[in-house]
């Protein structure tokens, strides 16, 4: 069809096949054009050139594929017409309209934004009863309400009609001829009938029930084109009930691979398992037809959760199992009392769980490493109520769809089965009408035509995928190979093995050439860069030792390898490092909650005061404070250098992880409404992610959406195992109470450590929270980097937000400074900050510290990030501290300057914390 109605042609090198699968492909996996380019072997150019010459072709298939409408019959004879339509004589069908998400750009965003905050078109379609699309109309902004499209649908030259004494049925907002719509002020939706409970009361009411499920119907069109992930968000629908049998033979499979090390290990089960068990059950239960995703995927879920459940019964006081019924034995009265605080176990009792021990063999082991995170259990069960409580009370399968509120009388006939039922009435149908010969050769030439280009496309699939596990094999290889390579540092090899796996091209390249130009195959590109970088980086620290006068700078910078690997902060967890003052041999001990290997405290300040080889302050120049200080210039940190260290050391233990478990790190950020120091922050998160391997996402939603909404966004992505980290970029708007979508979060996914079971965690000495607010974490270890002592010195923190002041008050005093704390009623702030040794900074106000509030040699960070309008600058503002910079800088002896000191380093410990929370999930160190 494409061919000889939209007319699509091959090219010389393309067969129409290879066009027709690639265009497939762009729609089916969403995936970039460069992907897909790679993916086919062909020019970015040629992928999109050929995908719009496809679509036009598509397109061209409108009048065949398009239904021409015919109104239901009387007696709704006509086999295709579901039951349903009889009450509507005359009709043609039912128009809806549903939003379907899409790309713009920013300046359009606000037209597209729909009510839910989402961006997104509206689509109008015309459906036959027998779910058929007769008429489309894509393209409207998402802002605009159905009414408005339908009146265009209907204007229009060639737009929707319903032909002459025939009818649509539509929802109360249409009005005019040809349209039938449902009773106002009366309940239509089908879930306003309560399950069945309420039954129509008046005429009016049973006109909308009909009305309403006629019309459901045809609203599975709708459905059928939205996303695999639209279908996924709308969690309960399509329910798939799964019997004992095929709960049998899925647990059996799982153990079967369970016991296999090719397919389990110490991580869990390996990548693919799905389908392995997919395959599995297929041969013990023949023909029924459960797919990896969504039934086992959300069965699975299910018979894990309740297992969690009743492991956790189980390790309670009063309750046992009871080997024969295979179910928890207690007192009914005791076990509810229990669910009312572990609503996670509710719907267990007098259930029979036949896969307890089988369950024990495949998870045991899993669930007794995992116990670290045990005193967050029960709020994290708390959280999962909503899904784990419709997952009982259906005792379905909880990703296959569904509200769980129709019953099955009202609900519309699930997917598969109205397609099941078309087809095979299709086919016979086909078979009746195809009874004379000619017609049964035509088609069989079809199909085996249809099968040849089927395996055509095939074949190209196929071919692409052998590429792309080629690319996978290299990108595996890349890093060894590059180690191999003489010359460069452990550091080097990883920037490039960064670069060459993000660029097939390349990576074939410098696999396919000889060795003696390995190295050079990549001088043009990252090879440059990284050089220059480290050079910034030694030349920057080495005009602080000049100024400070501690070390000459005619020294040759990268003279002993310790240096190197100091300079790119590469001194691991357990590398001894010999120090030249003392001849002594140190290890830095691991700060578990910096979360990644930066020592407790530098070495002790005897051996840490000048010396004729002073590898230590060469790099970190302001390492001794005092001793170093002589005014009258303060040293200023470099916050982009630092970021740059500890983003690569993000990004070598992403590639580890990547290596060992094929996993990588998620963080998606919720960011509601539209102020723009919000974008922008989040902008240089998303960026920073990408820098460093972690996949990352924003849920935008409109500065007025309601509390619900936001929760709920919040709780799916607690839900999605592949996503490691939530964040909530803040202010919320007014209407939005903070706290309420804080305690939301899952605390093992907020990478900003802003839940309060984890700054409460901060707060108690001798416990550990799972995440230290980043820009809390970022003033110590800017500290500790620049050789600040913490312990025992008077440290004040201006400012007592949950973001910064009151983590890092915390924090401080577990590096056993004595801490004060300014806020906005402390009189006199000046005369506590001139006593002070380090001062910290969190107020939002320009300027405020002013020299003569410090006392001389004092460190100073500033985390003010304050825009102060600038005609002079391009946007009309720069940015600026809470600290006066010019004054500070001749009083203090290190400050942070802003931009460029505390708020880079912020950004990288959210990656750091975004990354800690994946090894989490994995279990991978
Ligand atoms: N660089 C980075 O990584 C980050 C930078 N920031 C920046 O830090 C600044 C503060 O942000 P945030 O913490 O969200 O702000 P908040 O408004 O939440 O907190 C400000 C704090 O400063 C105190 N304060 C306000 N005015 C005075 C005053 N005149 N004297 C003494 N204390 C005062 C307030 O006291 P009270 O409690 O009494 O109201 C409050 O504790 C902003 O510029 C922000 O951009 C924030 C996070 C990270
Ligand atoms: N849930 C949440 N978590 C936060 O951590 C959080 C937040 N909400 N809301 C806002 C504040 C502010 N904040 C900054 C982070 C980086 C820079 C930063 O990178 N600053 C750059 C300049 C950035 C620029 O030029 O735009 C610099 O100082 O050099 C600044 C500020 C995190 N915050």
């Amino acid at each position: 069809m494409v061919k000889g109605i939209g007319g699509l042609s091959r090219t010389r090198h393309m067969s129409v096949e290879e066009i027709v699968a690639i265009f497939l492909y762009i729609l089916a996996h969403h995936k970039t054009n460069r992907y897909v380019g790679a993916y086919f072997y062909r020019s970015g150019e040629t992928v999109s050139r050929q995908f719009h010459l496809c679509l036009k072709a598509v397109l061209k298939l409108h009048t065949e594929l398009l239904k021409k409408p015919s109104s239901v019959t009387e007696d709704c004879s006509d086999d295709k017409c579901d039951d349903k339509w009889k009450f509507f004589k005359n009709c043609v069908g039912a128009v809806d309209c549903t939003l379907v998400s899409v790309s713009v750009p920013p300046d359009d965003r606000s037209k597209y934004r729909t009510r839910k905050g989402s961006i997104a078109m509206n689509v109008l379609g015309a459906c036959s009863p027998d779910m058929e699309f007769i008429y489309v109309l894509p393209g409207w902004e998402g802002s605009v309400d159905d009414g408005r499209v339908l009146c265009d649908a209907i204007s229009r030259p060639n737009g929707l009609v319903a032909p002459q004494g025939c009818y649509y049925l539509c929802n109360a907002g249409y009005s005019g001829e040809g349209f039938l719509a449902p009773f106002k002020g009366h309940p239509y939706n089908l879930s306003e009938w309560n399950n069945g409970s309420h039954q129509p009361q008046s005429v009016e009411e049973n006109f909308n029930l009909r009305h309403a499920m006629a019309r459901n119907v045809t609203r599975q069109c709708f459905r059928m084109d939205e996303s695999i992930s639209a279908i996924r968000s709308r969690r309960g629908r399509n329910k798939r009930f799964w019997n004992s049998e095929e709960d049998k033979a899925l647990i059996d499979a799982l153990h079967e691979l369970s016991t296999d090390s090719r397919w389990k290990c110490d991580y869990g089960f390996r990548n693919g398992y799905m389908i392995r068990l997919e395959e599995m059950i297929g041969k013990s239960v023949p023909g029924c037809g459960l797919k990896a995703s969504p039934h086992i995927d959300s069965r699975l879920k299910t018979l894990v959760g309740k297992f969690r459940a009743i492991l956790q019964m189980l390790a309670t006081k009063g309750f046992k199992w009871d080997e024969k019924k295979h179910m928890i034995c207690v007192e009914r009265s005791v076990y509810e009392e229990y669910c009312k605080a572990h609503p996670t176990c509710k719907n267990l009792y007098g259930v029979s769980f036949p896969h307890l021990h089988v369950m024990m063999e495949i998870y045991g082991k899993d669930f007794a490493t995992g116990k670290p995170a045990e005193g967050f259990l029960d709020a994290v069960d708390d959280m999962d109520k909503e899904e784990v409580a419709q997952v009982y009370i259906e005792s379905s399968d909880d990703d296959v769809g569904g509200s769980g509120i129709l019953t099955t009388e009202f609900a519309p006939p699930l997917k598969k089965v109205k397609r099941d039922k078309t087809s095979k009435k299709k086919g016979s149908d086909n078979v009746a009408q195809c009874s004379s010969g000619l017609e049964l050769a035509c088609l069989q030439n079809f199909m085996k035509d249809m099968n040849a280009h089927l395996s055509t496309m095939a074949k190209v699939w196929s071919r692409a995928d052998d590429r792309e596990q080629d690319i996978a094999d290299k990108c595996n290889k890349v890093l060894g190979e590059l180690l191999k390579l003489d010359g460069l540092t452990p550091a080097e090899a990883l920037e490039a093995a960064n670069i060459l796996t993000a660029q097939p091209n390349k990576l074939n390249i410098f696999f396919n050439c000889p060795v003696y130009l390995k190295k050079q195959c990549q001088c043009s590109s990252f090879w440059v860069i990284f050089k220059v970088q480290t050079i910034l980086l030694v030349n920057h620290c080495f005009a602080v030792v000049q100024h400070c006068n501690l070390s000459s700078p005619s020294e040759s910078a990268f003279s002993e390898k310790e240096d190197q690997k100091m300079a790119l902060g590469y001194c691991r967890c357990g590398d001894n490092f010999s120090c030249d003052d003392c001849n002594r041999s140190h290890q830095p001990a691991r700060l578990s909650h910096l979360g990644f290997d930066l020592p407790d405290a530098w070495p002790s300040s005897t051996c840490s005061l000048p010396s004729t080889k002073p590898h230590w302050r060469r790099f970190f120049p302001c390492f001794s404070v005092k001793e170093g200080f002589d005014g009258p210039i303060a040293k200023i940190i470099d916050g982009k250098s630092i970021a740059a260290i500890i983003k690569s050391q993000v990004a070598s233990d992403i590639m580890r992880m990547k290596d060992a478990v094929g996993k990588q790190p998620c963080l998606v950020i919720v960011l509601v409404g539209e102020r723009d120091d919000s974008h922008s922050f989040v902008r240089t998160k998303i960026k920073a992610c990408n820098e460093v391997g972690i996949s990352s996402s924003v849920v935008e939603l409109h500065a007025d959406c309601t509390e619900d909404e936001a929760l709920h966004v919040v709780s799916s992505l607690n839900k999605d195992p592949s996503v490691h980290g939530v964040l909530v970029q803040l202010p919320l708007p007014e209407h939005l109470d903070e706290e309420k979508i804080m305690d939301v979060i899952n605390p093992e996914k907020d990478v900003d450590g802003f839940h309060p079971l984890n700054m409460g965690c901060l707060a108690i000495k001798g416990r550990e929270p799972l995440f230290v607010p980043c820009a809390a974490k970022s003033c110590i270890d800017v500290l500790l980097r620049s050789g600040t002592e913490i312990s025992g010195k008077n440290a004040v923190v201006i400012g007592r937000s949950k973001i910064v002041g009151l983590p890092v008050s915390l924090l401080l005093q577990r590096h056993q400074a004595t801490v004060s704390v300014v806020h906005s009623f402390t009189k006199n702030p000046q005369e506590i900050t001139r006593e002070a040794d380090i001062v910290i900074t969190d107020v939002g106000v320009p300027n405020m510290v002013r020299g003569n509030w410090l006392k001389p040699g004092a460190v100073v960070i500033d985390t003010g990030t304050n825009a102060v309008k600038d005609p002079d600058r391009e946007h009309g503002f720069h940015l600026t501290g809470d600290v006066c910079f010019e004054e500070t800088v001749k009083v203090a002896s290190i400050i942070t300057p802003v931009p460029g000191g505390l708020g880079p380093v912020t950004i990288s410990m959210l990656l750091s914390n975004t990354l800690d929370s994946a090894k989490r999930a994995y279990k991978f160190v």
